[in-house]
């Protein structure tokens, strides 16, 4: 069964990475003018040149970022050019010492705009040559060679370092936990329809893409109320969970089941003609009937009815699908329930077989 239940976790970083990417353009712009005009003023024109090209293009990042649908990309194209000024104005001899001050920046911002993996990555990278830029540029000066000084820079670098990467981890931790929750239903550990509606749209798109079919089963428990009724509401529970437990044992990891609220359940079955979908609904059905759930000594049987349907001569929306799925679903109960019910065709074909 499908499990990749935060599978918009990146997208959902992207509003936030924008925001910060934003406000470091208007930073990076307001700081490259007045450093520009001090340096200019000083007579430090390599430094000056740079200043004006990182704001000038700060300026077209703006209007890139606003219009792109592949942040990330942009998102490099800010952090990798930024942080190459920065090495430049530590390496160049008449910048003050004040500058490598600028360094405990790579890691705050590398990890706010690149996430924990790329964010370490590059934060790695650009620390260990602005360290090495400053060996080479005060090796031979006592002041900042002295043990005391360099311990107290390494270190300084070290912590922000580490507590920029175990913030976002821990971020990235509690919004996927978020985003799981906000997709699963808290009883059985299935989908919820969220994830199922999201899910649909992208397993759709793959079938239109690659040609495949794709079809949906709806079931629905039988009787359910009475088990209610005569074991209690949290029994009934029980079965729920012992129901989802034995359809998730019984499907493939590309499919995904989806509790749609009450004792109605859905399944995604992707890559699956309507012959194969009912045969998969029947073993369900069948594998639901014949496991009852045994708890000391009280045994509850349950059985199921079931609606097939598939993309295409169904329909090719969710709605679409739903609707048939349902109408027959409602069939199979009206036969008698404990049954699967799938389109009409199928069993006129079977009966002239
Ligand atoms: N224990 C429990 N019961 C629920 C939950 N959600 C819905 N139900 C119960 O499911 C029962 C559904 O009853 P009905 O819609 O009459 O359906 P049924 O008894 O299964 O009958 P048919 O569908 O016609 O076979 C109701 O008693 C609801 O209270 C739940 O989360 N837990």
């Amino acid at each position: 069964m499908n499990d990749n239940i935060p599978l918009s976790a990146r997208a959902h970083a992207q509003p936030h990475r924008k925001a910060v990417l934003i406000a470091l353009l208007w930073i990076t712009m307001a700081a490259g003018a007045v450093f520009a005009t001090l340096n200019l003023r000083a007579g430090n024109l390599p430094l000056a040149v740079v200043e004006i090209a990182m704001a000038s293009y700060s300026l077209f990042l703006m209007w890139a970022v606003r219009r792109t649908r592949h942040l990330d990309r942009w998102l490099l194209a800010y952090s990798l050019p930024f942080f190459s000024a920065m090495m430049f104005a530590l390496y160049v001899p008449r910048s003050t010492v004040s500058v490598f001050g600028w360094i405990l920046l790579v890691p705050i911002l590398s990890h706010l705009l690149h996430g924990r993996k790329l964010g370490l990555a590059i934060s790695l990278f650009f620390t260990g040559i602005g360290a090495v830029i400053f060996l080479f540029r005060f090796h031979d000066s006592p002041l900042y060679m002295e043990p005391i000084p360099l311990l107290n820079m390494g270190i300084l670098t070290l912590c922000v370092l580490t507590f920029s990467h175990v913030y976002e981890v821990s971020r990235e931790r509690s919004e996927n936990k978020l985003l799981r929750l906000a997709r699963t239903d808290f009883l059985t550990g299935l989908a919820n329809r969220v994830m199922f509606e999201e899910m649909f749209e992208k397993e759709k798109h793959r079938a239109q893409r690659e040609l495949t079919p794709l079809s949906l089963i709806l079931l629905d428990l039988d009787f359910f109320k009475s088990v209610n009724d005569r074991y209690g509401h949290e029994m009934g529970d029980r079965v729920l969970v012992h129901v989802a437990r034995l359809i998730r044992k019984r499907l493939r990891l590309s499919d995904l089941a989806c509790r749609f609220g009450g004792e109605e359940f859905a399944i995604i079955l992707p890559d699956t003609h309507i012959r194969q979908a009912m045969a998969v609904a029947e073993q369900l059905r069948a594998t639901v009937a014949d496991h009852p759930l045994v708890d000391e000594d009280t045994t509850i049987k349950q059985t199921m009815s079931l609606g097939v349907a598939e993309i295409g001569p169904d329909g090719s929306t969710l709605e679409d699908l739903l609707a048939q799925a349902d109408e027959r679903l409602y069939m199979a109960k009206g036969k008698g329930r404990n049954q699967v019910v799938g389109p009409l065709w199928i069993d006129t074909e079977t009966a002239d077989a």
